[in-house]
């Protein structure tokens, strides 16, 4: 699904990600740990086209994507969410999730200003599939409430369902369920099943190790910006390399 080949970016004499290679299996949840800046957030924007990585490649579903920009990148389908939530915090509940969708419309301006045939379709379609998303994540009620205006865990689910709408084949999630509250955390794991139902495979960034070790496949630890160790979540919980990075760091 995704392959990454000795990324590596610089910011001026800072390696903020050297030479890191991970392998996302289709169909499984891949889970990136680390201290405080150990450069996973920045490695997912290497991902997701927002840096172009100096050096290295990212094969998504067998083609190079590195440099491409990162509407691109969504439309052959990879979505994502960010650490610091990034909605439209003055549209309504609904309207982000039509944003998300607007890759797989076709109409355009003629056919939105004539009414045509088609495009009373794709406005069906797109009810339909606003309404889908909302009830995915338990957030039909609040369909016409500004994002802003949600709990943050509630903004992290109408990312998340932002994402999806997009019809992607792979999500990358930046700590999900931070701001979340306990109850919000403990569905989590279900709904993370309910994505990978989607046919939806999933990358995610996470702090909440409970979280990581429940549910993922298969687990990759960076430090400094380097992979320090990989495997199922046992062996990288257990691993000598990860219990000092994490005793030495601020967590
Ligand atoms: N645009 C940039 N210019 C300069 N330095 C940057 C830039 N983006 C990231 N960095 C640096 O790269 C390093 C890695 O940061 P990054 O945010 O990726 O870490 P992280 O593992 O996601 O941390 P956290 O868990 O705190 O979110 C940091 O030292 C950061 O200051």
């Amino acid at each position: 699904m995704l392959k990454t080949d000795g990324v590596t970016i610089r910011f001026g004499g800072l390696v903020a990600v050297n030479k890191v290679s991970i392998h996302v299996r289709k169909g499984q949840i891949t889970g990136l740990i680390g201290p405080n800046g150990a450069g996973k957030t920045t490695f997912f924007n290497c991902i997701s086209g927002v840096y172009k990585p100096s050096e290295g490649h990212v094969i998504f579903d067998g083609k190079n994507v590195e440099g491409l920009r990162p509407h691109k990148i969504n439309e052959i389908g990879m979505a994502r969410t960010y650490q610091v939530i990034n909605l439209f915090r003055k549209m309504t509940v609904q309207e982000n999730i039509m944003v998300g969708m607007h890759t797989r419309l076709k109409s355009n301006f003629w056919s939105d200003m004539l009414h045509l045939p088609n495009q009373r379709k794709e406005e069906k379609f797109v009810r339909e599939e606003t309404e889908k998303w909302m009830e995915f994540v338990g957030l039909q009620d609040m369909a016409n409430q500004q994002a802003g205006s949600l709990s943050y865990g509630k903004q992290r689910l109408l990312e998340i369902v932002r994402g999806l709408a997009s019809d992607p084949k792979l999500i990358l999630l930046d700590e999900p369920v931070a701001g979340m509250n306990s109850k919000e955390k403990e569905e989590f794991d279900a709904l993370l099943r309910r994505i990978l139902d989607l046919d939806v495979t999933i990358l995610m960034i996470e702090h909440d190790m409970k979280l990581v070790m429940g549910v993922c496949d298969y687990v990759y630890c960076l430090e400094h910006g380097t992979l320090l160790a990989e495997g199922v979540p046992e062996v990288v919980q257990n691993h000598p390399d990860v219990i000092a990075a994490y005793l030495g760091g601020d967590e």
